[in-house]
């Protein structure tokens, strides 16, 4: 549904250059919540404002429900037709809401109803219901100012949905709410997405938005993406930083000189308990469990467990081998915790 090929984008001002995107190519599948997550200065505000041309790249392609907008002329400031159509099937929540504070809740869904020409009665009913939608039918009438945080988030995502769009990009648009009003703007996100069908990209700071509502995510470092996947293959991948951010386990023992550490994963109905019952039954060897942890992330339990066999890692090729053959993602650790 979006796809960006080799992006690059280069500011430059006052005779210096600041490569905010460095040959970025992300790949967004229809009717998933894929998330970018980074430091500061990554690249993913860039980025989201690029692939609705907000910003043109200086580089590369972005298409987006097969139409590559980077072909089309115009762009920031003075798109041309072509892309101004394209753009309206791509509604954009903010993190500071970008409400018009002279204009009720309802005026400002209607907003950019007005600019594509809609008939006053259409654009009254079509604002009434996507208000509706997102729980704020009881507030049309109130202004920017008498509305929370999250209610005005709320009117945000209405606005953003006034041009049917197809895909929802969402530029940090819980950072500025507390914990309990995130989860409920996350849990919209969600229902839209799985409602509509809405594709929805978002770029976050907090790993906790990640697990809560992403299907995908990407970390990006210095204008680059680093890693990317779903997030059921990523807790699978032996090394990911995004499933260590995703799934933090720092705080587990490290276990002893001269044995060998397992960091086991299991995902959805495989708890990993049974599995290592079995291997300390048909091996014979004492297994020390170092900790466990059990975490819900996209909606999947997932558990990982760090065990301590007796001897090395030559040792241990065997009983190592049974556990993948379960089905388990076994890593190996060194003796500092770190994979092998
Ligand atoms: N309009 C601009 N002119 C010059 N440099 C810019 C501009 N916008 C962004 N940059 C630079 O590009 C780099 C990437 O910035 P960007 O805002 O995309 O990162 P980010 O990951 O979204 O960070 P944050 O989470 O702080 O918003 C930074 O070094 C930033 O200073």
């Amino acid at each position: 549904m979006i796809t960006t090929k080799d992006l690059t984008k280069v500011y430059r001002s006052r005779g210096r250059e600041v490569t905010a995107l460095d040959g970025v190519d992300l790949h967004v599948r229809p009717g998933e919540v894929y998330g970018v997550v980074g430091t500061s200065g990554a690249g993913k505000s860039t980025l989201i404002r690029c692939v609705n041309m907000l910003e043109r790249p200086t580089s590369g392609s972005v298409t987006v429900d097969g139409v590559e907008l980077t072909a089309l002329p115009g762009g920031e400031n003075r798109a041309g037709r072509e892309l101004r159509e394209a753009r309206r099937r791509i509604g954009m929540v903010f993190q500071h809401f970008n409400l018009l504070s002279s204009r009720t809740a309802q005026e400002n869904v209607e907003l950019p109803l007005e600019i594509i020409g809609l008939d006053r009665t259409e654009r009254r009913r079509k604002a009434a219901e996507l208000l509706d939608l997102v729980g704020l039918a009881d507030r049309a009438r109130s202004y920017p100012g008498q509305l929370s945080g999250g209610q005005k988030q709320r009117v945000g995502i209405a606005r953003a949905l006034a041009g049917d769009p197809k895909v929802l990009l969402s530029d940090e648009a819980t950072s500025a709410l507390d914990p309990e009003t995130t989860r409920s703007i996350l849990a919209l996100l969600r229902d839209l997405n799985r409602q509509l069908g809405l594709t929805v990209l978002l770029i976050t700071h907090e790993m906790d938005v990640i697990k809560s509502v992403c299907d995908s995510a990407a970390l990006m470092r210095g204008g680059r993406i680093v890693e990317a996947g779903q997030l059921t293959d990523l807790l699978a991948t032996g090394g990911s930083r995004l499933a260590r951010d995703l799934f933090p386990l720092g705080e587990f023992a490290s276990g002893h000189p001269g044995r060998t550490v397992l960091e086991i994963t299991f995902q959805g109905d495989a708890p990993a308990q049974p599995f290592v019952s079995q291997l300390a039954r048909t091996y014979q060897i004492d297994i020390n469990i170092l900790g466990a942890a059990v975490e819900t992330v996209a909606d999947r339990m997932v558990g990982r467990m760090r065990v301590e066999l007796p001897g090395g890692h030559q040792d241990n090729v065997v009983p190592i081998g049974y556990l993948r053959e379960q089905g388990l993602q076994v890593e190996v650790l060194d003796g500092k915790g770190a994979a092998a």
